[in-house]
């Protein structure tokens, strides 16, 4: 046992009585225990929020907000390998994901909503009035006020400085949820904001469970202005629920089916090394990887037996060594839902071209959560795991014959959040790009994120966008004032 994680409300670390284990997904030892925020604690969290609206906080300058991004995004470089290695511990994920992807878009995601609060401008309209003397129609932006941030595990710091950071520039504050699985990094950013003087009451963190515990509780406050979740497409209907009642903007990005689709004029090689990423980073616990792989007939053989390889020469083991190329899942619990999937698609008739169970691994890992890279061909559209989202490392691929028809099939899912499409033909691309029904295509490259796009999902992948001057539209207001002159 390494520790306690602590709520973080006004300033103070404190305590509460009620506290859930955390045990690591690398051999299931237990290895911290986490408060759980009773409805009190929650309570408290929001009221320091609203508090600190109207102090230092709410006074402050656009100028002197920057400023202070600035500094959290600085401090957290300068706490980049504390910040690795607590989110390395929640996840089991390797070092190399940590300090190449997730950990500096934690500190990105702070400069680039400083800099976009800084310079976009609002709109002004002049208008004409009978007296010849106009008016002058002015919008200006107010932070909307108190902002739930409810937070999944699969990409802890990432997910929830992207909400953080847009809703500080705007001037809010906020009340982070972390999942129940991944307390760390929230908690180690609330010594960051402490200890670059962010006014107390506007980052607050309360841990806790989801339904009738501390994400329930918080969503459901009444004094909670807005919502923004990243999660499980049933979760955020649960929050909709709670957010209708006190009729408040939500924000979700939610789960997906992406599918993944591969022309015969492709770069072969870059096509397969994108597919690999898509499918088994973070041990396929990205919401926008690939799990439905579509591939043009005469090169579906070859890319099979090629994506078999990548699969295959993946390296479990202890995430700190350079060696290391893949992590466990998140959780037992998960790793039971992922194998529950693997069954299935052995019930169902699958051909397992690699994996499909857990992987042989030293005494002292051996009771962590790990499952095999695995691939399918030849299921049914219908089947299980070609419709489930599984969020785990593993993916289907099925040949296709005509452009309409892999546009057909990657659009036969309730989900719409991303796809990645291998192709030299660039008209092709735009074509196919405009015509899936998703909210973030990639053309021959895939998570590869410029932060003023907008991102998020369509169909029942999410509700808006963030990103850039998208994020302003959530976590601001926007109040016309006209001036009659
Ligand atoms: N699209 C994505 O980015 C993600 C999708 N998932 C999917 O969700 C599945 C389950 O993962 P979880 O982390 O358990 O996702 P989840 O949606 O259950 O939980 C995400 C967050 O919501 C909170 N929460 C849960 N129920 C709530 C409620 N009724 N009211 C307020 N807050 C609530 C949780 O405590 C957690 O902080 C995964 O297996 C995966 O399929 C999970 C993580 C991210
Ligand atoms: O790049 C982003 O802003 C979001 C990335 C999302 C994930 O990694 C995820 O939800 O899995």
């Amino acid at each position: 046992m390494t520790g306690l994680y602590r709520h973080f409300i006004n300033g103070e670390f404190v305590e509460s009585e009620e506290r859930f284990p955390k045990y690591s997904p690398l051999n299931n030892a237990h290895i911290a225990d986490i408060c759980e925020a009773s409805k009190a604690d929650v309570d408290a969290a929001v009221k320091a929020a609203k508090a600190a609206m109207k102090g230092p906080w709410g006074r402050m300058t656009v100028e002197q907000r920057v400023a202070k991004l600035y500094a959290v995004a600085d401090e957290i470089t300068r706490r980049f390998d504390e910040f690795v290695a607590a989110e390395m511990q929640d996840t089991g994920q390797t070092k190399h994901v940590m300090e190449h992807v997730f950990i500096p878009r934690g500190a990105a995601n702070f400069k680039i909503f400083a800099d976009v609060i800084k310079n976009v401008p609002t709109e002004t309209f002049e208008m004409a009035t009978p007296d010849g003397r106009g008016a002058i129609n002015s919008a200006i932006r107010i932070p909307k006020g108190v902002i739930a941030v409810v937070c999944p595990w699969n990409a802890p710091f990432l997910l929830m400085t992207w909400k953080v950071g847009p809703a500080l520039a705007c001037g809010n504050a906020v009340v982070v949820k972390p999942s129940e699985e991944t307390p760390a990094t929230a908690t180690l950013l609330a010594e960051v904001m402490r200890d670059v003087g962010i006014p107390d009451g506007v980052y607050n963190v309360v841990h806790g469970l989801g339904p009738n515990s501390t994400g329930e509780f918080l969503t459901s406050h009444k004094d909670v202005d807005a919502i923004t979740f990243t999660g499980e497409t049933q979760t955020g209907a649960a929050i909709m629920a709670a957010a209708a009642k006190g009729i408040r903007d939500v924000s979700f990005e939610l789960g997906g089916k992406n599918a993944g689709i591969v022309f015969a004029d492709c770069d072969f090689d870059k096509a397969i090394e994108g597919i690999t990423r898509s499918a088994f980073l973070n041990t396929g616990q990205v919401c926008l990887g690939t799990e439905r792989v579509y591939v043009e007939r005469p090169i579906f053989d070859r890319f099979v037996a090629a994506l078999k390889d990548k699969a295959e020469a993946f390296v479990p083991g202890n995430p700190a060594l350079d060696s290391t190329t893949y992590g466990p899942l998140i959780s037992k619990e998960h790793q039971s839902k992922v194998l529950s999937y693997y069954q299935k698609a052995a019930d169902e008739g699958a051909t397992i071209v690699t994996g499909g169970g857990v992987p042989d691994m030293p005494a002292e890992l051996a009771s962590g959560a790990w499952v095999q890279p695995t691939i399918w061909t030849d299921l049914p559209e219908t089947a299980s795991v070609v419709q489930d989202e599984i969020f785990g490392p593993c993916c289907h691929i099925r040949p296709f014959d005509t452009e309409e028809e892999v546009i057909e099939l990657a659009n036969a899912t309730d989900y719409g959040l991303s796809t990645t499409i291998w192709t030299n033909d660039i008209g092709r691309a735009h074509r196919v790009a405009g015509s899936v029904e998703v909210g973030i295509t990639w053309v021959n490259s895939w998570f590869l994120r410029d932060l003023r796009t907008p991102f998020g999902g369509s169909k029942r992948s999410g509700i808006g966008r963030e990103g850039g001057v998208h994020s302003l539209e959530f976590y601001t207001e926007l109040r016309n004032v006209c001036i009659k002159l």
